[in-house]
């Protein structure tokens, strides 16, 4: 099979994807070189692609893999211009990217090495075009550490391509269950801080030899999520009447939902949402300076009684974000056209 046809395609009829590009090329300039030229990692990975194709090796902790495979998407599109916004959509909230005008689709199963999505929800495409003016990236799919046995670094994989394209503020998303009295199904909150579990416990994308390219050893996260933008995100929900909260997000390992007695045990802990994502894309996206801005759709609500709980699925979390889609992205295109 040739290079030319894994990359050519068509999605919804509205990929231009650049048909010049042979993977074999790709796979040879992929190979791992080390951090510096003075350590040599060993644990690339061989990603199999959803088609069974067996893809470059890329190591996602290596910076040099990092940068040729951001070129390398790079070249399978006529970028307009350099995305300085990257969004990464939360379950049920891939709509915003088929909202880009001048679009240009890019499948998760065309990029060489690249992880694939698993979770309904995720379509698995990077897409770039043109948002309320403004040109971005969106991650029409993210990956969860639970997909992806835990690794951490190649979920974050895409936030290190999006800054090296030019990303300067990334809007994150997700779907969370409410554990905050005051939140409904349909609400929004704006992320004002976040408890990291599985980052507290070692499973953070920071883990192992750092690479000072990637950025500092050691970062600060006291600002994660970005006043300014929370402070115009808040004024815009005003505006548009959307019900829009601010409060603390919770990311556990999953995939199991909390039980009640965890639910408790967040509430006691300050918690107003829990999810599955979003902290270590934050974390990675703090590393290389992008300035963050993040929102989870309260899907469901938490059940903090075991006499008294009801089933969670994400049946019910993809329904409730279906319905509360329309108004997300207008919040995140209205937050882009202030950006
Ligand atoms: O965080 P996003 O990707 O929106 O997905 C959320 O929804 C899924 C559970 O229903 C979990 O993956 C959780 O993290
Ligand atoms: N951990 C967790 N993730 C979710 N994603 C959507 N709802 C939930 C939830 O209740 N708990």
């Amino acid at each position: 099979m040739s290079g030319e046809n894994l990359i050519m395609s068509s999605v919804n009829g509205v990929s231009s994807i650049r048909p010049e590009i042979a993977l074999n090329g790709l796979a040879n300039g992929l190979k791992s070189n080390g951090i510096n030229g003075h350590h040599e990692h060993t644990n690339g990975v061989d990603h199999k692609h959803a088609n069974g194709h067996k893809h470059a090796t890329v190591d996602p902790r290596n910076y040099d893999d990092i940068i040729r495979l951001a070129e390398v998407i790079r070249n399978m599109v006529d970028l307009k211009e350099s995305p300085t916004i990257g969004v990464i959509c939360g379950s049920g909230l891939g709509d915003l990217a088929d909202l880009l005008v001048d679009k240009q689709v890019v499948p998760y199963t065309k990029i060489p090495g690249f992880p694939q999505t698993s979770v309904v929800g995720h379509k698995g495409n990077l897409v770039f075009g043109y948002l309320s003016g403004k040109y971005v990236m969106c991650l029409q799919g993210r990956f969860h550490p639970y997909e992806h046995d835990m690794d951490l670094v190649l979920c974050t994989m895409p936030v290190r391509i999006m800054h090296h394209l030019g990303v300067k503020t990334m809007i994150v998303s997700n779907a969370a269950g409410g554990i905050n009295h005051k939140f409904n199904y349909g609400d929004l909150m704006i992320i004002k801080d976040h408890v990291f579990m599985p980052g507290l416990v070692g499973f953070s994308p920071l883990v192992g030899l750092n690479d000072p390219r990637f950025g500092a050893r050691f970062v600060s996260v006291h600002d994660a999520y970005d006043k300014q933008l929370r402070n115009m995100a808040r004024r815009i929900a005003d505006e548009e009447d959307i019900r829009a909260h601010e409060g603390i997000y919770v990311m556990s390992g999953g995939p199991q939902y909390e039980s009640p007695a965890e639910v408790k045990l967040y509430k006691v802990l300050g918690a107003d949402a829990l999810g599955m994502s979003t902290c270590h894309e934050v974390t990675v996206a703090r590393q290389c300076g992008i300035r963050v801005f993040g929102f989870s759709l309260i899907t469901n609500i938490g059940n903090d009684d075991a006499d008294t709980s009801v089933e969670v699925s994400h049946e019910e979390v993809l329904e409730t974000a279906k319905e509360a889609s329309v108004r997300a992205c207008r919040f995140v295109s209205r937050i882009v056209e202030n950006l």
